[in-house]
């Protein structure tokens, strides 16, 4: 049995996803139904990448009443992945309330320990995803930092047998790069909106001279969601 489908884990999620869906759904409308869906995504993600870029403190502080979070689907892969690896040391880049958080401890929890760093600029935001983290019976495997990732990722205290990138979408280079030397082989990551516009992050995995293999996987396909691994 897996801790996603019974007792304190699985009614934590549903309350933060029902949650979730009120705190988000204005913020989503403006992609249901569109007609031109592809050209929308790619000048919406194009604007998100230049205000990020401009301030990405200010430019997130607008979003810290949102979840922002990793669907149901996404969540069970990344429980599953941190399964198949037998993670015992996870990061997590863009924490937010937590959600993805509760999939990744939940698999450590049900391997019998571990150790997840998660990250989060807002200070509101990472107090929420403890909280969350409490209720579900998982805040004891589990470190957020509060602060840029640039920063706070700068020293991972050891090997990572896991990341999740999912925080601000022009930093995932950056923040891979700084956790790089910590990477064991076989490592997988996992980029959330690593969407595929003019992207210098997934230039840069999908080349195997850098020592990744990496490919886009259809799970929240139109999340842009990257699959890497780690192959030096
Ligand atoms: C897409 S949300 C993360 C959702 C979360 N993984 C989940 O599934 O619930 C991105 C989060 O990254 C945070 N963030 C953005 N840039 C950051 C940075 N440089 N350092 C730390 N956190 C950052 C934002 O404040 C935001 O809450």
């Amino acid at each position: 049995m897996d801790s996603l489908s019974t007792g304190r884990v699985a009614q934590t999620l549903q309350r933060v996803f029902q949650e979730a869906e009120q705190a988000d759904r204005a913020l989503m409308a403006q992609f249901e139904n569109a007609e031109n869906l592809e050209q929308l995504m790619a000048e919406s993600v194009a604007e998100h990448r230049e205000q990020e870029c401009r301030d990405v403190r200010s430019f997130y502080h607008g979003y810290v009443n949102n979840y922002l979070n990793v669907e149901p689907a996404y969540g069970r892969f990344l429980y599953q992945c941190a399964r198949a690896r037998q993670a015992t040391r996870i990061v997590e880049f863009g924490t937010s309330m937590g959600v993805s958080t509760l999939y990744l401890a939940a698999a450590l929890r049900d391997m019998g320990g571990g150790h997840l760093i998660g990250t989060e600029l807002e200070p509101d935001k990472a107090a929420r995803a403890r909280a969350n983290l409490e209720e579900a019976g998982l805040a004891d495997l589990v470190e957020i930092r509060v602060g840029d990732a640039r920063e706070t990722l700068a020293d991972v205290g050891g090997e990572v047998d896991l990341v999740l990138l999912d925080g601000a979408f022009s930093l995932y280079l950056p923040v891979l790069k700084l956790l790089e030397p910590h990477l064991k082989s076989g490592t997988p990551i996992l980029g959330e909106n690593a969407f595929d516009y003019d992207n210098e992050y997934l230039t840069y995995v999908r080349n195997p001279m850098n020592g990744y293999l990496s490919q886009p996987i259809p799970i929240s396909a139109c999340r842009g969601n990257e699959f890497t691994v780690f192959t030096r």
